[in-house]
């Protein structure tokens, strides 16, 4: 069984429906792309699972516990003007399980200089957030997520501002922690991107949802440019990622 489904989700905001009649599961182990026009309701859809809005009716059932679930806003919403270094945003990884308080051992440092060496960003450790170019702030945000041991990972337009390098450096942290079982949500408007790595699709459109194939949607878009992809609703749905 899925640990992230969708039932019968009616979401608003304002007091308006933005989405309703949302069905499926989420499979484990792999990247679900979240597309839609601005405004469709992907960042209100992330915000249900997150639990951060409550639906109208049905639900979104999650198996995952709080503490491995993590969220990476699109960039330009985040404030990191705050005082902390890459290391120590890396570290704060471990609070959602381990405590803010309680300090860190000898392992969680290890860890945590695993992870900034993976994400090559050790040179960088002890650099404040504030001065960090948007590719370098994406490495350590995706940092945090590893030392968090995140096994549901919502992301809003993850590589929106980053350099080509840093591009590659996610799509393969992102491709392995879904390797290693991680259920992965990605909102993506790049065909290119979503094709080398999303497994399945869950299109939003005109206030519903429908899980279509990446190929079926690439096939579709094939000679048009990435970043402006035709998203027509009336693809078949695939059955393997519908209502469980
Ligand atoms: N706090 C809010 N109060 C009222 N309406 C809102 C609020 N947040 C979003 N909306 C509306 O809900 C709808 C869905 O917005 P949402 O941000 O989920 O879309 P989106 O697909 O994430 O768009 P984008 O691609 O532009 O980020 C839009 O019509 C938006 O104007």
């Amino acid at each position: 069984m899925a640990r992230l489904q969708l039932h019968d989700l009616q979401l608003a905001r304002g007091g308006q429906t933005v989405l309703e009649h949302l069905d499926g599961r989420f499979q484990d182990g792999a990247v679900t792309a979240l597309i839609g026009a601005n405004g469709a309701g992907k960042s209100t859809l992330i915000a249900a699972i997150m639990g951060m809005l409550t639906p109208v009716s049905g639900s979104v059932e999650s198996q995952v516990p709080k503490e491995r679930r993590a969220w990476l806003p699109q960039q330009l919403a985040l404030d990191l003007s705050f005082p902390m270094s890459v290391e120590e945003l890396i570290m704060s990884g471990t609070w959602p399980s381990h405590g803010a308080f309680k300090g860190y051992c000898g392992p969680h440092y290890r860890r945590g200089r695993e992870i900034m060496a993976r994400l090559g960003i050790s040179h960088l450790a002890h650099r404040q957030l504030g001065e960090l170019s948007g590719g370098q702030r994406q490495r350590a945000l995706i940092g945090r997520t590893l030392m968090q041991e995140a096994e549901l990972l919502l992301l809003d337009e993850p590589f929106a501002n980053v350099d080509a390098e840093t591009v590659e450096v996610l799509m393969d942290v992102l491709r392995d922690m879904a390797a290693k079982g991680a259920t992965l949500i990605v909102v993506l408007h790049d065909m290119e991107q979503l094709s080398r790595l999303a497994d399945d699709v869950l299109m939003l459109s005109g206030g519903h949802g429908r899980w279509v194939s990446p190929e079926a949607l690439l096939e579709y878009n094939a000679g048009q440019p990435a970043r402006a992809p035709r998203l027509p609703f009336d693809f078949p749905e695939v059955s393997h990622a519908g209502p469980a």
